[in-house]
């Protein structure tokens, strides 16, 4: 669905260059996340596949056609953003602002009508938060506001849903209903979804794959395989243990950070 070849990147006026030949895919159905200590790239990798930033070579891929050769009404129809929720300022109530993931299907400069209102707010119910349909988003809290911007991407039916820390800055019990959504699309089978995270566990739980962003290069494979001890001292330089749990036959890991490696 969506693949990514020898993208090469670098700032202008910059030594480094941030990525080199990266090469990765997601398929239908499946979720990556994006790993990588601060200011490393991940950002940078979700601006340049938004294309607000030109990559240097390479080429980034969604049903085997170049995004270089898409419209901009013909990529946003596909790829839907889902931007973190911290210093909002958005004077819209949450049914205006669900509303507003309509645009690349409704004419520009024309009212919403009745039923992209209705659509939003069957979009709002799916989501279990219709309750903030009339609720202004400045006054949400940020895993309320995150809930809706999850409903402006979702109302267009994309194929393609990136997501920028979407749990950050949110507490543990709507850490978890970011996650369960996530995992909820995951199992619908129609999304590719990419996820930024600061949080190993989270790839654990949602990601069928994890791509590991490091100075030196990267890793890129199923997530059992990328998120280990070794890759972590090494991309984190962090000693760490990982624990395994077990329930209801569903088995959860999480990492447990120890201490700071001593090079
Ligand atoms: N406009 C720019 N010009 C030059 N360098 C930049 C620019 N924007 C970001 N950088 C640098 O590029 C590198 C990657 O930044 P980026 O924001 O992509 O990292 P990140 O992995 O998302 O970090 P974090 O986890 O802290 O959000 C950093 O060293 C950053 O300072």
């Amino acid at each position: 669905m969506i693949r990514v070849e020898n993208l090469n990147f670098q700032y202008p006026n910059s030594e480094r260059q941030i990525f080199k030949d990266l090469s990765f895919n997601v398929k239908k159905g499946e979720t990556l996340a994006i790993l990588g200590a601060n200011g490393i790239g991940k950002t940078t990798f979700v601006k340049c596949l938004l294309g607000f930033l030109e990559y240097k070579s390479g080429n980034i891929l969604i049903n085997d056609k170049s995004v270089k050769q898409m419209s901009a009404s013909e990529y946003w129809k596909l790829v839907a953003y889902v931007p973190q929720s911290k210093k909002s300022a958005f004077g819209f109530t949450g049914l205006e602002m669900t509303v507003m993931g309509l645009s690349p299907h409704v004419r520009m400069g024309r009212l919403p009508k009745k039923e992209d209102y209705e659509r939003a707010y069957e979009q709002l119910r799916k989501l279990g938060i219709e309750h903030l349909s009339e609720q202004n988003c400045n006054k949400m809290s940020g895993g309320e506001l995150q809930m809706v911007l999850i409903a402006r991407a979702l109302i267009k039916n994309p194929k393609i849903l990136i997501m920028d820390e979407p749990e950050s800055h949110l507490d543990l019990r709507n850490q978890l209903k970011i996650l369960n959504i996530v995992e909820e699309l995951n199992q619908q089978g129609e999304y590719s979804i990419i996820i930024n995270t600061h949080f190993p566990h989270h790839a654990f739980r949602i990601a069928n794959s994890t791509l590991l962003l490091g100075k030196e290069g990267y890793i890129f494979d199923e997530t059992e395989k990328v998120v280990n001890t070794d890759n972590l001292r090494n991309y984190f330089g962090i000693n760490s243990e990982i624990l395994s749990y077990e329930q209801a036959e569903k088995s959860y890991s999480t990492i447990l950070p120890i201490d700071l490696h001593k090079y």
